[in-house]
């Protein structure tokens, strides 16, 4: 907004809703989009122009229809957003301003100028390089047209759909943060991959709606000194990290960044492959952490990150079903599905992606949930099947052939899955 002030004195606030976007975001996180634009539109005192089609031809039509000379944008630097902007720019000058990312793709260098293919060094060059303050701008920074004043452009209500499952919007956004600085953060490098305290900050959802920015919240985090708020200033460089991976590697939102993986077999032909695939996205493994997980996804559209880790593991490494399929599933779910988050939280787990996550790593879901749900309370929130049984015993309940009336047995056995997930790792590394 400040680079389109510094040339014009009004502007038109424009939205195009992509199909190509919409249908593969869900129901979760449209219906977050929708709240979201309501939010802006009345900020906007109602100037907000919502259309509906294919952004490369409404955006020209529409500003040739004002007359505009300039269309500005947040840079998009994911691979179908990138390639969209260049087709846009074939027929109106695009102004890209910022990014969604603290330090936007690109800029943090090794020094001879070659990128950065694991995270501590990236993060140390990053916390170098520093960012922008976070700009001030507020609905008064341009004079907005009346979008009923523009001809021919078939403005659309915004869509209204079902409520949200979290608070949205720019407001919530800000009030939430505030509230997690004002005493969580502090605790967070103790307290963050513990899912049964939900300790952490749920600022994903936001973050993914452009309703805050990082560098808003690195700000903030400038004026503490505590090893919680330094903590959390490291998870955000893995959200830059990603989204310099995934623009320097468009691919790799589709297939395996380490092309070895190509080579390691799966067993998605298998004739079992779907029921096993709909038994994890269902919660119904038999492995109370994962089913836990799982069951707070299709509940609360999120999930915490070390039950991410663990599911995802569960699928790849004990399933042998393809990364992609729980990416795709978690696409579709998360109200924060963010797709360089997503597809190279998946690859790091499946250990195709670029950090030194060795496949080997496999996580064990009984002493993942032991230790990190240390009295089970995680587990019986969302598995009301095993709420009668008391502590940490709930993760063992399949080892220990409880029968459990309504919950399944172990689908699988982990470590038999184990030493299958490693053959198949010998496998490609010869
Ligand atoms: C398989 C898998 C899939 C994931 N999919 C997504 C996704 O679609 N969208 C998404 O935003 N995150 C994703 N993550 C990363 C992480 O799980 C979430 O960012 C985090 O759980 C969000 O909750 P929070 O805001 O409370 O996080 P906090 O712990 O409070 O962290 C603060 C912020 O730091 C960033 N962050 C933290 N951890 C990571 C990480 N590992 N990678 C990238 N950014 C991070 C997020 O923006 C987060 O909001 C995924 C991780 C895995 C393992």
């Amino acid at each position: 907004m400040l680079t389109a002030a510094s040339s014009t004195d009004s502007a038109l606030g424009l939205f195009v809703l992509d199909e190509a976007l919409l249908n593969l975001s869900g129901n979760r996180r449209r219906a977050a989009l929708f709240a979201c634009l309501h939010e802006l539109n009345e900020r906007l005192n109602g100037s907000l122009l919502v259309v509906t089609g294919d952004p490369r031809e409404v955006v020209p039509k529409i500003a040739r229809q004002i007359d505009a000379e300039q269309v500005h944008v947040t840079a998009d630097f994911g691979p179908y957003g990138a390639q969209r902007d260049r087709d846009v720019e074939q027929h109106i000058e695009l102004v890209r301003t910022g990014s969604p990312f603290a330090v936007s793709p690109g800029r943090v260098v090794k020094p001879d100028g070659s990128s950065y293919q694991v995270f501590t060094p990236f993060y140390k060059r990053w916390l170098d390089h520093g960012w922008r303050a976070p700009a001030q701008t507020d609905a008064t920074t341009l004079t907005w047209i009346d979008p009923d004043t523009v001809d021919g452009c078939r403005r659309v209500a915004i869509p209204t759909a079902e409520k949200p499952v979290c608070p949205v919007g720019e407001r919530a956004a800000r009030q939430q943060w505030a509230e997690y600085l004002d005493g969580p953060i502090h605790e967070y490098d103790n307290h963050r991959d513990r899912p049964d305290l939900d300790a952490t900050s749920r600022m994903s959802v936001h973050l993914k709606l452009g309703t805050i920015h990082p560098r808003t919240m690195l700000a903030d985090l400038d004026a503490l000194t505590s090893e919680g708020a330094r903590a959390y200033r490291r998870q955000l460089a893995w959200r830059d990290f990603y989204g310099d991976v995934l623009a320097r590697n468009p691919d790799s939102a589709r297939h395996n960044l380490n092309r070895t993986y190509d080579g390691m077999p799966t067993d998605e032909k298998e004739p079992n492959a779907q029921e096993h695939f709909t038994a994890w996205c269902e919660g119904r493994t038999g492995f109370p952490i994962v089913d836990a997980g799982m069951r707070q996804l299709a509940g609360e559209g999120w999930m915490h990150n070390r039950v991410r880790m663990i599911v995802a593991s569960f699928l790849v490494k004990d399933l042998h079903l393809p990364w992609w399929w729980g990416a795709r599933h978690f696409m579709q779910h998360l109200v924060d599905g963010d797709l360089p988050a997503n597809q190279h939280g998946w690859q790091w787990v499946a250990g195709s992606g670029t950090d030194a996550a060795p496949y080997f790593r496999v996580f064990n879901p009984i002493t993942q949930g032991q230790r990190y749900d240390p009295q089970g309370d995680y587990v019986r929130r969302w598995v009301p099947e095993l709420r009668s049984i008391e502590g940490k015993a709930v993760h063992t309940v399949g080892e220990r052939s409880v029968d459990v009336p309504g919950y399944p047995a172990p689908m699988v056995d982990h470590a038999e899955e184990r030493r299958d997930a490693l053959a198949r790792y010998d496998r490609i590394k010869k």
